[in-house]
């Protein structure tokens, strides 16, 4: 769905003292959207969410919704509310009382305090739980009059800290939902801070993946898992199996080169394909072929085919979980068949699941060499 820019960051610079945590970023969001900002612990997630509520100022950079210019407003003037981690809930105050908190500092009159809160108690479903305090609510509850105290101020945009990493795996399931159908519901403008890879997939429009303060890559959940603009990405969305080859490239053609564990391939991609070189592909575990060697059906040169051997095989559920050793590293391959450890495979990966980049700087560059360790397998793939 297109957005036009209603929340708008550009070249936002923040940190604490001396500590750069936010690096030149530019960011726009829509009316209405529903944006994850998703990123390893310590990346500035919290940071960002926290310069654009106001409670910490950028060095650089200037934040508007709108034609306002918000980056020097403080925070009761910019029309956001926030849901922290901690929830922070007054303790001696009633769930009424603290989802009112904000009307009342707003100067509200009693009355239409109390209408505004039974209003959030029935959208929240809460009915019945006002005159508790947050010690006498459980974990979900507690969540939910935040996020009452939250909306009841009826904010343009909505920030939300990890409101949901201290609920237990099942409840967090259905809150998620809940909250996903509410933001919708409303049509409020929303950044959710997570650092739970499904959660932003399954609650997102789009998908803000911050690395070192810096946006990695922004983008729809399903642009960002089928096209990771990065090793970085495609790594952090689950393509975490990496292998090193050699390779030409043309426009979006790939002629992979013979290694010592892999066979010649000639790959047509549907995306740009990187430099000519020593590439990093990567994979996840799932989609893959695995093959006794020598038993696959056909000759197949328009995936990457790994030689290796597995070492253990384990069954989360599902499928069954081959660890294989490919030269000195190991790739992760799940298949519906178990073969046992020591059994010598072929991989096959196919290009819809491959991500192939240019291995960093200081990866060893043209044909295989002694480095890449002994190759017993490529003398009988040769013969
Ligand atoms: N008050 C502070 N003073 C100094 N440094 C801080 C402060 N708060 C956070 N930092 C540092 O800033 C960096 C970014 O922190 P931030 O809390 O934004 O990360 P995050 O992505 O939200 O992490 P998490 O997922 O663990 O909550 C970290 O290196 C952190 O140590």
């Amino acid at each position: 769905m297109p957005y036009d820019a209603y929340l708008t960051l550009r070249s936002l610079d923040a940190g604490y003292g001396r500590t750069r945590v936010l690096e030149g970023v530019d960011l726009s969001i829509g009316k209405g959207e529903f944006v994850a900002l998703l990123g390893a612990s310590g990346c500035g997630k919290t940071t960002l969410l926290r310069t654009i509520a106001g409670f910490a100022l950028p060095s650089a950079g200037s934040i508007c919704v709108g034609d306002r210019d918000l980056t020097r407003l403080p925070p009761d003037k910019r029309g956001m509310a926030m849901v922290f981690q901690s929830y922070a809930l007054w303790p001696h105050m009633t769930a009424a009382r603290n989802i009112g908190y904000g009307l009342r500092l707003k100067g509200w009159r009693r009355e239409a305090i109390a209408a505004r809160v039974a209003e959030m108690e029935a959208l929240l479903g809460l009915e019945g739980l006002g005159g508790r305090k947050p010690s006498e609510l459980s974990g979900g509850q507690r969540q939910r009059v935040a996020l009452g105290r939250a909306l009841a101020v009826d904010p343009d945009i909505l920030l939300l800290d990890e409101p949901l990493s201290n609920l237990d795996a099942r409840i967090r399931l259905t809150v998620r939902h809940e909250i996903r159908a509410l933001q919708q519901r409303l049509g409020i403008t929303t950044i959710h801070v997570t650092h739970d890879r499904e959660e932003a997939m399954v609650m997102a429009d789009r998908i803000v993946i911050l690395n070192k303060g810096r946006i990695a890559q922004l983008g729809t959940p399903q642009a960002i898992y089928t096209r990771p603009a990065s090793a970085f990405v495609a790594a952090f969305m689950g393509a975490e199996n990496v292998v090193q080859l050699n390779a030409t490239c043309s426009a979006n053609r790939v002629d992979i080169a013979e290694g010592p564990h892999n066979r010649a391939a000639s790959l047509t991609l549907g995306l740009p394909a990187p430099r000519s070189g020593r590439l990093e592909a990567r994979f996840r575990s799932e989609q893959l072929q695995l093959s006794r060697l020598g038993d696959e059906a056909t000759d197949d040169t328009s995936c990457v085919e790994l030689i290796g051997r597995v070492e253990a095989v384990v069954y989360p559920g599902g499928q069954w979980r081959h660890t294989v050793r490919i030269g000195k590293g190991s790739v992760l391959v799940d298949a519906a068949e178990a073969l046992p450890p020591g059994s010598d495979v072929l991989v096959r990966v196919p290009t819809s699941g491959l991500f192939l980049f240019a291995a960093p700087a200081d990866t060893p560059s043209g044909p295989p060499s002694a480095a890449d360790g002994p190759s017993p397998v490529r003398d009988r793939l040769t013969a």
